[in-house]
């Protein structure tokens, strides 16, 4: 048996409570043979057995009091992956699917995924099964503080800076940001996705949407093809969701539906975006609320019918494991060319097969969304410069890192005799980085 192959073994053994894990490792360590070939050292290192295992886990109780007066217990996990170059980073999701299986699927991927920005950042990720959805804003702000009373002694601007994910966005980072200022006493860069008042980065917001667009671009020009005229499915109507709709519309595509954990919208007219962020942004109601405003939209109970909608071009932008192989299977046969991850681990390892298999061009995650966290380190280095940019730097930058993104990644591919595969491309280019910092550094 090889050592890949042992090792995935080894994984499989000894998590086997953990299935996001599983198959986050699954998807990458079987792409990275070719490097082991080239690189025996690395073996003799255990350098894929020290990759597997986070440097640190962290796991602790948030106990808060709701408004009618009742203690609430939930548990707040931080899984510090991997610090090889730079601080751990990564978001916090708060969701009642949380645990730590899930953290440590998305701590493992933003170790590679944090490695393709070019940046100096390390990999994290963490979070808590507290549900923020039909909570009251001081509900909220209670369960942030006690998070943070605990979170405060084990991150800092130079060990661990953590963001938003699911369920964080501007108002929980605003709540975890004053109390870890109050508790130490210190006002710096502890997070990123700060509100601009405070230390924030103009197109933060946008970064995650608006790079995963950049990113598509290269590839599907690549090909002769373009965003204009182009129908586009994108599910979700997050933060990724929202942002991924605005530039696409900028370029000219016509998206045609979004959903949430409820169900999803078809408007053939395409979506008129500004009602989604009065209902999201604004009312933090459901996606339903579309078609009881706009004429001539439909609503469907559901998340994966989004999928039978015929396109061009899809964008799972809302959450792991939303599109499986039947669905995939639907979308080929309707004509889809080009499929791009907004979200973390949206396709299952079936499901990609079957994009790979029929010559759809495929963009994992890790390379596809990486644009928020690459400009979350652009906000680190605001906050040390004490300088903000403008919106337009900090956008033209995020758009140079997407290019640069998908050219390690297709130079990856020549080199390792893996043309149009981008999953393998990105788990090597992002894996090469950290492995020759972890060889310079030691066994440690
Ligand atoms: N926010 C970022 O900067 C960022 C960066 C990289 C990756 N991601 C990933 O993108 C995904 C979305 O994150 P976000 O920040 O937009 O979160 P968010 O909380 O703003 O939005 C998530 C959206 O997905 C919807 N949703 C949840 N489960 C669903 C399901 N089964 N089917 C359809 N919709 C569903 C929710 O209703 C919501 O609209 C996650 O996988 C996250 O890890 C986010």
């Amino acid at each position: 048996m090889s050592y890949v192959k042992n090792v995935l073994e080894q994984v499989k053994e000894k998590n086997q409570s953990q299935p996001e894990f599983i198959q986050a490792v699954s998807e990458v360590l079987p792409t990275l043979e070719p490097v082991f070939t080239k690189h025996p050292e690395y073996e003799k290192a255990a350098l894929l057995e020290r990759l597997v295992e986070p440097e640190r886990v962290v796991m602790f109780r948030v106990p808060w009091v709701d408004d009618k007066g009742n203690v609430q217990v939930n548990r707040g996990m931080r899984v510090q992956y991997n610090s090889a170059i730079g601080p751990y980073k990564g978001g916090l999701r708060l969701h009642p699917s949380v645990n730590l299986g899930i953290i440590k699927f998305l701590g493992f991927e933003q170790v590679f995924k944090n490695s393709l920005t070019g940046t100096p950042i390390g990999g994290g990720k963490g979070g808590s099964d507290f549900d923020p959805k039909g909570k009251s804003d001081n509900e909220v702000m209670r369960f942030c503080q006690a998070f943070m009373s605990e979170l405060y002694r084990h991150i800092g601007p130079d060990t661990d800076v953590p963001a938003g994910d699911i369920g964080v966005g501007a108002r929980e980072i605003g709540y975890l940001f004053g109390m870890y200022k109050k508790l130490t006493n210190q006002y710096c860069g502890i997070l990123t996705g700060k509100g601009l008042e405070y230390g924030g980065s103009l197109a933060r917001k946008e970064a995650t949407g608006y790079g995963l667009i950049y990113f598509m671009k290269e590839v599907i020009e690549a090909k002769g093809k373009s965003f204009k005229d182009a129908t586009v499915v994108i599910s979700g109507s997050g933060n990724v969701a929202i942002y991924a709709t605005e530039k696409a519309q900028e370029y000219g595509a016509k998206v045609v539906a979004l959903s949430d954990s409820n169900g999803y919208i078809y408007d053939p007219d395409g979506i008129k975006l500004d009602i989604v962020k009065d209902i999201k942004e604004v009312r933090r109601g459901r996606i339903k609320e579309y078609a009881d405003t706009v004429k001539g939209a439909e609503y469907h109970e559901g998340c994966s019918g989004i999928w039978t909608i015929k396109c061009d071009i899809a964008l799972p932008c809302a959450t792991q494991n939303e599109l499986n192989e039947e669905s995939a299977k639907v979308l080929v046969k309707n004509g889809v060319y080009a499929v791009g991850e907004g979200a973390n681990m949206p396709t299952t390892i079936e499901g990609t097969g079957v994009f790979q298999s029929s010559g759809v061009l495929f963009a994992p995650g890790k390379a596809a969304n990486a644009g928020g966290v690459a400009t979350s380190a652009l906000e680190m280095s605001q906050n040390s410069l004490r300088l903000p940019w403008t919106f337009e730097e900090v956008d033209q930058k995020l758009h140079q890192i997407m290019i640069n993104i998908y050219k390690q990644c297709e130079q990856a591919c020549k080199e390792y005799g893996c043309e149009d595969n981008f999953v393998a491309g990105a788990n090597i280019a992002g894996f090469t980085k950290v492995a020759s910092a972890m060889m310079a550094q030691g066994i440690v």
